[in-house]
């Protein structure tokens, strides 16, 4: 299945978490919901589920807000009363497919977190249940996701102390899911989430008037944890489908070479780009523009992989495996467009104050097209970048 192209409409409350005094408040307010859940309604036409702010999904939860909508379903920031703590709720649509795909979810929470010892960085299910014929998956609450802080800062980079946290961190999750067999396969700025909303506002350097300061928003913590497990693969699957969200995915998948552990360490090398420069490196749509960028930034594809692309690959290429671009492009935006990216070397230091050739060093090695001489998620970790403090 391919993942939308679109990023993610914008969340509903992503800083507007309320205080228990004040869950306690919006409680007293509507005293009638209490215990009870409300009348049976009708699923809407994609088979969501209907609520009202402030009613009960069951008794046992108060739905405060919703903070996000996927594929799946809708994500509901709801009250336990039982445990007196606030908890995000994957609704998931009622069609079947989606209510199989959630049990497959919740399948793989549930081996995350059996096995997590000690912060496995991947999102904690409490539990789940089947509530009118739609999945719940009960979540701890988490906070922003790092693209909307990007576009809450309107698209400036983070800062690169940060990027080598958060690159850490997310590495840290990924080779702990790779330790377990799993392949997350839809990594992407969406779904790694900060662990709290909160947030300083710091000046920058930029000015729009002598006394206009121009602010922009840090997180507070940068502890961060991975969500959304309804794509992720066993290693023993089938690996021939089309996975990822476009701009996070790697040549072998849409060559049809098939894929692996790798797939995962491309979106990561994808991801720290974006943290650096504040844009997702891949701005595509369409496949032959996708290699095309990818050529680009990186080099020429090794010749093995073109020979070995799928029936609805090699046409994007010509006699003697070469790229048939700009030949095939389909407007002179899309030639824009690519000739516009840089060497990926350049377009790290453009954006850094100083070198850092080790961060660079680190993407060329997230970023190699054949997967098997790709990092992986425990060398990328012993990497020079995440030792080098300056
Ligand atoms: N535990 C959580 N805490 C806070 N917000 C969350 C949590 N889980 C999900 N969200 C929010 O809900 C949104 C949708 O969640 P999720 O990505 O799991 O849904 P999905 O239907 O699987 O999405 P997709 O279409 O990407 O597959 C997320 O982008 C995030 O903003």
């Amino acid at each position: 299945m391919e993942s939308t192209h679109a990023r993610k409409r914008l969340r509903l409350a992503w800083d507007v978490a309320p205080s228990s005094r004040e869950a306690d408040r919006f409680e007293a307010a509507v005293p009638t919901t209490r215990g009870a859940s409300p009348p049976w309604r009708e699923d809407d036409r994609e088979g969501h589920y209907v609520f009202d702010l402030g009613e009960n999904l069951t008794p046992r939860y108060k739905i405060l807000s919703k903070i996000g909508e996927g594929t799946f379903g809708r994500v509901l920031e709801c009250w336990d009363r039982e445990v007196r703590e606030y908890v995000a709720i994957k609704v998931v649509r009622s069609l079947r497919k989606y209510r199989h795909a959630a049990m497959i979810e919740i399948d793989v929470l549930n081996n995350l977190s059996k096995n997590d010892s000690e912060g496995s960085r991947c999102v904690q299910i409490r539990r789940w249940f089947d509530y009118r014929n739609h999945i719940c998956i009960v979540c701890e609450k988490l906070g922003p996701s790092l693209y909307d802080f990007l576009r809450k800062n309107k698209y400036s980079p983070f800062p690169v102390e940060l990027v080598r946290e958060f690159g850490r961190q997310l590495l840290e999750a990924v080779a702990y899911m790779h330790d377990l067999r799993l392949i997350h396969t839809d990594l992407k700025p969406e779904n790694i989430l900060l662990v709290s909303s909160e947030f300083i506002k710091v000046p920058t350097c930029k000015r729009y008037s002598q006394d206009e300061i121009q602010f922009r928003c840090l997180p507070k913590s940068s502890a961060i944890k991975l969500i959304d497990f309804g794509s992720t693969a066993f290693e023993n699957h089938d690996h021939n489908s089309i996975v990822s969200t476009r701009h996070y995915r790697a040549p072998e998948i849409i060559l049809g070479l098939g894929w692996h552990y790798p797939c995962d360490l491309w979106s990561v090398g994808c991801i720290l780009v974006e943290l650096c420069t504040g844009e997702a490196l891949f701005q595509t749509h369409e496949n032959l523009e996708h290699l095309a960028m990818m050529e680009r930034v990186l080099g020429p594809m090794p010749e093995h992989m073109v020979r070995g692309a799928n029936s609805s690959a090699s046409k994007y290429f010509k006699r003697g495996a070469h790229l048939n671009w700009p030949e095939g492009a389909l407007s002179r935006e899309s030639i824009r467009a690519v000739r516009k990216l840089d060497r990926l070397k350049d377009l790290v230091s453009r954006y850094l104050e100083y070198s850092r050739s080790s961060l660079t060093d680190l993407l060329y090695g997230l970023l190699r097209f054949e997967p098997t001489e790709r990092l992986t998620a425990r060398e990328a970790l012993d990497h020079p970048f995440f030792k080098d403090q300056t």
